[in-house]
């Protein structure tokens, strides 16, 4: 294992005593000072995952190490690590100084550095003003500084957040996003974090982690999960993708075909091509940011794909215009496109357009053979 390398998961697997399979196959490193996220849609195994990490929840199988060391079966307390939860679990009668030093005081600390160590991070966290005040008095932004200032008091090497802005109204929780990235950077401390939204797994993340069944979807950076999904289950839960299903014609490095019956479509494979086969099913995922629009009639352009269909709604929102598209019986698109594009053009729902879109911003993504 690396020297920068701070925390690695190997085949991690979860079984709960009632036979339910919640986590398998997970394998994971995550650098030092890396802001990692998890997201995937209720049921996943992100909080199992976290809560193996942080001891809270056994491992069945596979192992877990932390700066080299193996924790597989090394207790809760015994670990580098802390954890956030979205509750806080904030003692209400103790004050904010009192509530960042009571893990100090488990650990039975010198009581002089304690106080040290607490009035540290209470100023890094600028919670000086309301040191004395109990979690009454506090605000919700005050509240998640109090739930990290006790998390960070005890000198993790990893802190684990457990959807720690799930409680927080949607304004707040933009500005604590920003918050909390920057303060991660600062500290250069390993951030787990779980979130099942995934937009803001995407703003946080250094790298996000996207689980379905219990399983690892796909690990990237944000726009590389954003613009190229792995898998079709990631297409459809990632971005704002339309999804044309055919079957595999050809695939080369750099280019796949796939038939369908709008015709050949082609794009970057995602999948392995050794396992994935022509005339296997394959899928065609085209984001709704990259398809422009035209009535039917004007001149195509020979270096844009695209298909005919029949308008049947435009969605307005501010400049931005939602354009959806019926392609057939099965299949609906919707598109993105800005409220100057579409004046003049004649479109309307019942029109007969033309959708067209780059062929290199298409991705083609196979299930697993
Ligand atoms: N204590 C438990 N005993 C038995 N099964 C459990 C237990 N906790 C979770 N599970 C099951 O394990 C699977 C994964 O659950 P988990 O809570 O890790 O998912 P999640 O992705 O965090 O979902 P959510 O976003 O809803 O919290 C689910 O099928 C869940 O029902």
């Amino acid at each position: 294992m690396a020297a920068d390398i701070d925390l690695e998961l190997v085949q991690l697997r979860k079984v709960y005593p009632g036979g339910t399979v919640a986590v398998e196959g997970f394998d994971l490193r995550v650098k030092r000072g890396e802001f990692i996220s998890f997201v995937g849609p209720s049921g996943c195994g992100k909080t199992t995952t976290l809560r193996m990490i942080a001891g809270l929840e056994s491992i069945s199988s596979g192992d877990l190490l932390i700066r080299n060391r193996n924790f597989t079966d090394v207790p809760a307390e015994k670990r580098p690590t802390a954890t956030i939860f979205q509750n806080y679990a904030i003692f209400p009668h103790m004050t904010v100084w009192e509530n960042v030093a009571f893990g100090l005081r488990v650990r039975k600390l010198p009581s002089a550095e304690i106080k040290r160590r607490v009035d540290a991070i209470i100023d890094k966290l600028e919670l000086g003003s309301v040191a004395g005040a109990k979690e009454g008095a506090l605000a919700g932004g005050q509240k998640q500084r109090l739930a990290l200032a006790r998390g960070l008091v005890t000198e993790p090497d990893i802190l684990l957040l457990d959807e720690p802005l799930g409680a927080l109204d949607a304004n707040l929780r933009k500005s604590i996003q920003e918050e909390l990235k920057l303060l991660q950077r600062n500290l250069g401390l390993t951030f787990v974090f779980v979130t099942h939204a995934q937009s803001e797994a995407l703003s946080m993340g250094d790298r996000v982690v996207v689980m379905n069944a219990g399983k690892v979807e796909q690990i990237s950076a944000p726009f590389e999960l954003y613009t190229r999904p792995q898998s079709p289950f990631v297409a459809r839960f990632i971005g704002r993708n339309n999804i044309i299903d055919g079957t595999l014609a050809e695939a080369a490095a750099d280019r796949a075909v796939i038939a369908t019956r709008f015709g050949p479509l082609s794009g970057l494979p995602t999948f392995d091509r050794g396992k994935t086969v022509t005339g296997h099913a394959a899928y065609a995922v085209v984001p709704s940011e990259y398809v422009g629009i035209e009535a039917v009639g004007g001149a195509e352009r020979q270096d844009m794909a695209g298909v005919d269909g029949t308008c049947t709604a435009l969605d307005p929102v501010g400049q931005v215009v939602y354009v959806s598209v019926r392609l057939d019986d099965a299949l609906e698109v919707r598109l993105e496109t800005h409220r100057e594009m579409l004046s003049g053009r004649g479109i309307a729902p019942g029109t007969p357009v033309h959708l067209s879109w780059r062929p290199d911003r298409v991705t083609i993504v196979a299930d697993a053979a």
